[in-house]
């Protein structure tokens, strides 16, 4: 299989070479070429299997000749051994016909761990077998910051430095970023928000003499390995709730665009997804380019649910390439738009196609806590502000007919303020993490500048 460019200027490529590169040399994002099929019968022969045997069937057929069968196998094996729930993914029913897909059981207690710990392995092992070190970029709004630095500390031929929004964090996030103490490990407290952080990113990947002099590599979604990765539960809930013989929905907390489009993806593959609920906080761009066809940032206002307190939807560009019929000019020609003018406007046609496939809602700050309060007292379950988010928004979206399976994306410890704030309870971390708040954090404040942050980089990889 091939990866190609977002905006068709760059070279296609491997899945190892793509995993590698990151952000395609002409500022796009890889996506294969075509992507495989699965029938009905390997559908319906996920359900019940162990969530590695299921990953490796779905994410088989994209990594081509980069890692045999046995390898990839071992691979998937390790990257799941640390969770902390056997299913690694489960379903818990929250009402008739409405499901949480817990997805907080990793390490970091998000979402990210699936990816990451699963990328954390196909890089050690690509990079055992080239010789090559690399230099991981990273930018967070607070949960990819801690999963990445999770997955890749202590790594010999890795240094991983992750941008984070000074003072937009919650403080587990900022703590499990800020208090690793190996020496390949390096938190970088940017003043600005996330877009600031993920446009300095990108920025760096864009000066090419800066990323080869480097060695830059991505872990951020812009990296087409972190999508793929999850892809694979939508596929294990979905036939755990009956598909391919029964279709359902998904509401997918949104901020970055990566985990739905995973959802999308699974769709496009086969599986029976009748919507893609897109569920955002008050940093609604999303929703309002569902609904009036504008995609038009507004800053950035700090929420409850601050992972996703994004205005500029990196992956938004990789659906946006299909629904304009991969023409990767025009997509270039709505990125131009976008960074010159701050929007631009969907064709009508693409508007249609986008809605074919994903239906959106937000949900203001007092809709967030009244969520969790209402959850609280409905079902006995603590839900995480952004999780609180989608739920929200599923419960307006949802057909009664149809089962809605609902993303709980981080685990509520780690934003005990917004939890308590809303229910009165406090929720603690895992022992394992109990001694968070006493170690010592190591941390650098850095301007939104770029030559200020390659500047910092390339005197850390000196030392
Ligand atoms: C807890 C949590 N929920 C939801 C999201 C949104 O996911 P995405 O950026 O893939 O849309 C994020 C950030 O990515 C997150 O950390
Ligand atoms: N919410 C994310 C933002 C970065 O998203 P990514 O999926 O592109 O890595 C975070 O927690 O950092």
């Amino acid at each position: 299989m091939q990866y190609v460019s977002t905006r068709g200027q760059a070279p296609a490529l491997g899945f190892e070479e793509t995993m590698l590169t990151g952000l395609a040399r002409d500022g796009g994002l890889y996506v294969p070429d075509t992507l495989p099929q699965m029938g009905a019968d390997e559908i319906a022969a996920l359900a019940g299997v162990p969530y590695e045997d299921a990953a490796h069937r779905v994410i088989r057929p994209f990594v081509g000749g980069a890692f045999s069968d046995d390898a990839l196998a071992a691979m998937i094996a390790r990257a799941y051994a640390g969770f902390g729930h056997a299913a690694r993914a489960p379903l818990k029913q929250l009402a008739p016909n409405h499901f949480l897909l817990e997805l907080f059981h990793g390490p970091t207690l998000a979402f990210k761990d699936f990816a990451m710990q699963l990328i954390g392995q196909f890089f050690e092992a690509a990079l055992e077998r080239r010789g090559q070190r690399i230099c991981i970029v990273g930018a967070t709004s607070g949960d990819t910051g801690s999963a990445a630095i999770e997955a890749f500390r202590g790594l010999d031929n890795v240094d991983v430095f992750i941008l984070y929004p000074h003072g937009r964090v919650s403080e587990v996030q900022r703590r499990q970023m800020t208090t690793p103490e190996e020496a390949n490990v390096h938190a970088l407290a940017i003043e600005g928000h996330f877009d600031d952080a993920q446009a300095r990113v990108k920025d760096m990947f864009n000066d090419h003499a800066f990323r080869d002099e480097v060695g830059l590599a991505a872990v951020n979604s812009i990296n087409w390995a972190r999508v793929l990765a999850q892809v694979v539960y939508y596929f294990t809930a979905a036939s755990s709730l009956g598909a391919p013989h029964r279709a359902l929905s998904f509401t997918v907390p949104t901020g970055n665009f990566g985990d739905v489009f995973a959802g999308y993806v699974a769709k496009r593959m086969g599986l029976p997804i009748d919507r893609l609920v897109v569920a955002t906080n008050q940093n609604d761009i999303l929703h309002r380019c569902l609904t009036t066809g504008r995609y038009e940032v507004a800053g950035v206002v700090p929420s409850i649910s601050p992972s996703m307190d994004i205005q500029v939807s990196s992956n938004f560009e990789r659906a946006l390439f299909d629904v304009y019929d991969r023409d990767g000019a025009a997509v270039a020609q709505l990125m131009d738009e976008l960074k010159a003018q701050g929007g631009f406007a969907l064709s009508q046609g693409a508007l249609d196609r986008l809605r074919e496939s994903f239906a959106s809602g937000s949900a203001s700050e007092e809709e967030t806590r009244a969520a969790i309060a209402r959850t609280r007292e409905a079902t006995g379950e603590l839900l995480c502000p952004h999780t609180a988010v989608g739920v929200h928004v599923a419960e307006a979206a949802r057909d009664p007919h149809i089962p809605m399976v609902t993303l709980a994306t981080a685990h509520p410890a780690k934003f005990p303020d917004a939890v308590e704030e809303a229910t009165g309870i406090r929720p603690g971390l895992p022992p394992r993490m109990a001694n968070l708040y006493e170690r010592p954090e190591r941390v650098t404040r850095v301007p939104n500048d770029l030559a200020a942050i390659e500047d910092l980089i390339r005197e850390r990889l000196r030392r």
